[in-house]
């Protein structure tokens, strides 16, 4: 498949290199620096655009792939305030938009377990849930979107959680802080997310579920960036000739 990268910084490398050892071809390498000089016509040439760039940049990027007719397989995070006006713009044009906070299978089978916990101490009760997630000091988001998730899969079946809250961030370097999209329900407790920047982490997250006689805690290590790359390739070529907007939930049916 011929691919455009929408963004060309730690994650478009990592895609460009396995891309490339799968004999894929990659057509456009766009970031902050040449964005502006690259016309609708230059990204057509592309069966898929891969965009991982900057939460203030992404929605843009998205409306000028579904302006160039260019099926869009989004990984940035930080933007999910505006999925409705996305989602609306997708469907006048009859468009394609894949999005993921995450799109490691590690992760997503780590999401349908804590959705499972959820339900299960919903039945049973007694449970409190804290997620902490660890990145590299380059990351200048918090919290980050894969612990937004994971509060939303969690709290999915639960009877007492919706949604989430930074509840403290840990970090040598300034942080730009995301908020919630949408209120908690009425009567449901947020779940804490506590956000902590570390020299050279690709990406942990922790679920910890603490009763007052025991804990449960559920790890997702991210060992480099390759899972992650590895994911959105998947999902560049599951998406080209489909209509919508779909997530990994579609693709691995977790
Ligand atoms: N969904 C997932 O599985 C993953 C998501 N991410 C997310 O992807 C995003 C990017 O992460 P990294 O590659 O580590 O960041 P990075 O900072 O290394 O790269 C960002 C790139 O975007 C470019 N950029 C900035 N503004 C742009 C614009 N208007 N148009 C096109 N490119 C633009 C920059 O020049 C830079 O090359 C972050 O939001 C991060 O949270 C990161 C890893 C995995
Ligand atoms: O910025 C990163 O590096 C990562 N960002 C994503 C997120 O915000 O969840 C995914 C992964 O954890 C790495």
């Amino acid at each position: 498949m011929k691919i455009a990268l929408l963004g060309y910084g730690r994650m478009g490398r990592v895609i460009e290199s396995l891309a490339i050892a799968a004999g894929d071809e990659i057509v456009l390498k766009i970031d902050a620096a040449n964005r502006e000089t690259v016309t609708k016509a230059d990204l057509a040439t592309a069966d898929v655009a891969i965009e991982f760039s900057r939460p203030e940049a992404a929605v843009d990027n998205i409306k000028f792939a579904l302006a160039a007719g260019v099926p869009v397989v989004v990984g940035t995070t930080g933007w999910l305030a505006q999925l409705s006006v996305v989602t609306a713009l997708t469907q006048e044009r009859g468009g394609a938009v894949f999005h993921a906070s995450n799109f490691s299978v590690g992760v997503n089978v780590f999401f349908a377990a804590a959705q499972q916990l959820g339900k299960l101490l919903a039945e049973f009760g007694g449970y409190s849930p804290e997620i902490e997630e660890i990145h590299h000091l380059q990351k200048l988001e918090s919290p980050s979107g894969t612990a937004i998730t994971l509060a939303g899969r969690f709290a999915k079946e639960s009877a007492d959680y919706s949604g989430w809250r930074l509840a403290g961030v840990t970090s040598p370097v300034p942080q730009q802080t995301i908020a919630p999209a949408t209120a908690p329900a009425a009567n449901k407790i947020p779940v804490p997310i506590i956000a902590v920047r570390s020299a050279d982490v690709p990406g942990t997250h922790v679920l910890t579920l603490t009763s007052d006689v025991d804990t449960i805690e559920l790890t997702h290590t991210a060992h480099s960036r390759e899972g992650f790359a590895k994911g959105a390739l998947v999902a560049a070529r599951w998406i080209i000739g489909k209509h919508g907007v779909f997530t990994m939930e579609d693709l691995l049916k977790l």
